[in-house]
């Protein structure tokens, strides 16, 4: 029988989970089956938590110590046969920067995470809004500025203004992050001294920035009553690559992390508060960064390392929108993806989630809830290893810009098979990684991936750029295109057709030329692309047609103009 107990406890009530495999009796009979198990039980909850109903959970809170529920639990575990999981936790709540921006709006994701009693979360959260960029900035301007003035830089004013008023404005005592402050002042004049910041010194530079937000965190929780305790990813267990600015998490971080979590919580329980986005490179010993927005991955990887029931990552958005509502505010709401959805739209560029985060989840099968922390009653969208396809046909719509574009036209010195080769390796000696690509049989076009590089980077790149023309221009006619836009139809390509029929009608009326169509082997991808300065407006107009159920703008304009509605439709 495929079940589990937990147990956890919010301000001195102590809860029992029980989770069970939805192929058993149905969850109602489940839970009365086990309730006479459990001590004085003052409430009790079922639910179904994931969306092809994988797992059924049933909480019941007591007025309990934590002994009684061993006892309880030992009895249950052995009457029921029951597997004891590994975890006392219920969930990761991961809060992404725009929700720990200020002291109010931390209090309010106190509120938050303490109007769910029945959860017993692992809290992971990013630096407060801006920082990272801030510590980024100060970074690049001590290289320059000479010491004397590093003390003075905008932005480590505005990080000491920010983190004092914070703390000050929740009551808690400035200490928590005095020492932080001070080193953060201390490794800019470094900088300043040795007028370099390497990538190494980069990451751990931007490490303060979660570093102080969980800090304060957890301090204001202890405040109000609430037991926490902070933690420091580098410090347990995160061990990662070397790959400073990007670096990927190692196997041996998922039982080091369960190990540290869950031994802490049996010896004295308190919410963990885990610092996002950091890592400790393997080698090195460092502080690491698993690239920006990377602390969605950090909660996906505890998620994974304790086999929680659900990952929650809270946005300042009602979940993953059909497009960026930064370039279509009509955008709306996606109630559920896939692993596979969700993995390829972030790869190709929707900012709501890191690119890698969704991989510990699929490995794990563990459903995963983005939700907005400003809208908690908003339902989100609920990601899971599969979905009813059968009305699906076109989930979100992806904008990267500024992709750089290579046409390869063979000289035919090589065969086909040696032409194909010869580029491949090109891009793989020069550790450059490439997104979108056709073929012909003499020649390839194919799109640069520039997600694995920090924007102040792009000169760096436009050098490695010359150099990786130079080594194919011995096999081939190089074409170099810029400002190109990839545009990604994420969605059901069983009915690709149809995506391609619309899409291109769409395109059509726009009299927007496309230079490149792939259709990704993950078979969720149609990739188009356009120049940058005609993507935005295609994005509108695509959302338009496959979105918005009324006459869309893009049909009236049609039919104000030259076709008919019918044309379109
Ligand atoms: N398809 C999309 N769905 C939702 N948000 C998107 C999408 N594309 C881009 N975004 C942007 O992503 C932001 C949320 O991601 P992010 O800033 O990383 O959140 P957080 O910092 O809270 O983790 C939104 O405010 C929105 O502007
Ligand atoms: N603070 C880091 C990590 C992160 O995940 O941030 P956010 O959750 O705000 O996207 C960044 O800005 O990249």
């Amino acid at each position: 029988m495929a079940s589990a107990l937990q147990l956890h406890g919010v301000q001195g009530n102590l809860a029992v989970t029980l989770r069970r495999s939805m192929h058993c009796e149905p969850q109602i009979g489940f839970a009365a089956f086990v309730a006479p198990n459990v001590p004085r039980p003052c409430c009790a909850t079922v639910r179904g938590v994931s969306g092809n109903n994988k797992v059924a959970s049933f909480s019941v809170a007591c007025k309990a110590t934590t002994s009684d529920v061993l006892e309880k639990k030992k009895n249950v575990t052995e009457n029921e046969n029951l597997n004891e999981t590994e975890t006392s936790f219920t969930c990761v709540m991961k809060f992404g920067g725009s929700s720990v921006a200020s002291a109010e709006r931390m209090k309010e994701v106190v509120n938050l995470i303490l109007s769910f009693p029945e959860e017993r979360p692992i809290v992971v959260l990013s630096a407060m809004g801006k920082t990272t960029n801030k510590l980024l900035l100060a970074g690049e301007k001590a290289v320059s500025c000479g010491v004397t003035n590093a003390s003075n830089i905008d932005e480590l004013c505005f990080i000491k203004d920010l983190h004092h008023r914070t703390v000050d404005l929740l009551g808690v005592d400035r200490c928590v992050i005095a020492k932080h402050l001070e080193e953060l002042e201390q490794l800019l004049k470094g900088i300043a001294m040795m007028k370099e910041l390497t990538k190494r010194t980069q990451d751990y530079l931007v490490s303060f920035g979660e570093c102080m937000s969980t800090r304060i965190f957890a301090a204001y929780l202890n405040k109000m009553g609430v037991k926490a305790r902070q933690y420091d990813a580098f410090e347990i267990g995160f061990i990662t690559t070397d790959d400073f600015t990007n670096a990927d998490i190692l196997e041996a971080t998922y039982p080091a992390v369960a190990k540290r979590l869950h031994g802490d919580w049996l010896s004295d329980p308190a919410i963990p508060i885990v610092t996002g986005f950091l890592g400790k490179a393997q080698k090195s010993c460092a502080v690491t960064t698993l690239g920006r927005g990377g602390s969605d991955l950090t909660a996906t990887t505890i998620g994974k390392a304790l086999g929680l029931p659900e990952i929650q990552v809270w946005k300042d958005v009602d979940g993953v929108l059909t497009c960026d509502p930064n370039i279509y505010q009509q955008a709306e709401p996606v109630p559920y993806l896939t692993f596979d959805e969700a993995a390829e739209l972030a790869y190709f560029g929707a900012q709501v989630l890191h690119p890698q985060s969704m991989r510990p989840a699929r490995e794990s099968d563990i459903p995963v809830r983005v939700k907005n922390s400003y809208n908690p009653k908003a339902p989100g969208t609920l990601i899971t290893k599969a979905r009813d396809m059968s009305k699906a046909v076109l989930t979100s719509i992806v904008l990267k810009r500024n992709v750089t574009m290579l046409d390869i036209v063979s000289t035919r010195m090589l065969g086909q098979y040696g032409f194909l080769a010869k580029v491949f390796s090109t891009f793989e000696d020069l550790g450059i990684s490439v997104d979108v690509v056709a073929t012909s049989e003499v020649s390839v076009s194919l799109t640069l991936d520039p997600s694995k590089l920090w924007s102040r980077e792009l000169i760096q790149q436009a050098s490695e750029l010359d150099h990786v023309v130079e080594e194919l221009e011995k096999i081939a006619v190089v074409k170099l295109l810029q400002n190109r836009s990839i545009i990604s139809l994420i969605g059901n390509v069983q009915r690709s057709s149809l995506i391609l029929e619309k899409a291109f009608r769409v395109l059509r009326t726009l009299g927007v030329t496309v230079q490149m169509i792939s259709q990704g082997a993950s078979k969720v991808n149609i990739s188009l692309v356009v120049n940058d300065s005609e993507a935005e407006q295609c994005v509108r107009a695509l959302h338009s047609v496959f979105f918005e159920s009324e006459i869309s703008e893009l049909e009236k304009d049609y039919k104000n103009g030259n076709g008919s509605v019918a044309e379109l439709s």
